[in-house]
């Protein structure tokens, strides 16, 4: 169920992913039959049901926020939509803080919904937190269609954008952009 997640998302304004978006990282999730997913943006937990239904039953899902109150909404919403406590680790925080704590090589996915103006940091720490073959996957890339106007220059587009410039060039990443949600950029790290 993620009835709880989406009406508390609604109630405290905390922006969720869509059902599209969503329904997409379940399908990247399984896809990747993956075992360990590290988080960027916990919200209040919409992200994590899918991906929790996507992974292996004995996956866990390790999800970064730097606000503990919305780690409780998605504490609850994990609970309500039947997942046992052990296949979530809440880790309050600031993602820059954080990341650099989690183990190299070990994530099969790190689904990025944090703060957009770090989107590049995210991508160097997603780097090193993959395995061989694991994918990367940043929402809101649209950044509900400033990206592609150029009179739109504040600093969070342009980190946008300059994160979609590096996946690009990246040799180390093979990149498709997924038009669902506020678009979802992907990339399978070779
Ligand atoms: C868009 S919401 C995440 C929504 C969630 N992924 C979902 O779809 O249900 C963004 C979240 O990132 C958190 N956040 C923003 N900047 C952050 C940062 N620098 N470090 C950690 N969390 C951050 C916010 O507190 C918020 O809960």
């Amino acid at each position: 169920m993620l009835t709880y997640a989406r009406a508390q998302s609604a109630r405290t304004g905390i922006r969720a992913i869509g059902p599209s978006g969503g329904a997409c990282l379940r399908l990247l999730a399984a896809a990747l039959d993956a075992k360990a997913v590290a988080e960027i943006g916990t919200g209040t937990g919409v992200s994590g049901v899918y991906l929790l239904r996507g992974m292996r039953p004995d996956g866990v899902l390790t999800t970064v926020d730097a606000e503990p109150v919305h780690q409780q909404f998605a504490r609850e919403a994990y609970h309500a939509a039947g997942f046992a406590s052990n296949r979530a680790r809440f880790i309050p925080g600031q993602a820059l803080d954080v990341l650099p704590r989690l183990a190299d090589g070990q994530y099969d996915l790190v689904f990025c919904d944090g703060d957009p103006a770090e989107s590049q940091q995210y991508l160097a720490e997603s780097l090193r937190l993959l395995r061989p073959g694991g994918m990367v996957c940043f929402e809101g890339v649209f950044q509900e269609g400033r990206l592609a106007e150029p009179e739109h220059r504040d600093p969070q587009t342009h980190a946008v954008r300059e994160l979609v410039r590096d996946v690009r060039e990246s040799d180390l990443l093979l990149p498709a952009l997924i038009p669902v949600s506020d678009g979802l950029l992907c990339a399978v790290k070779r």
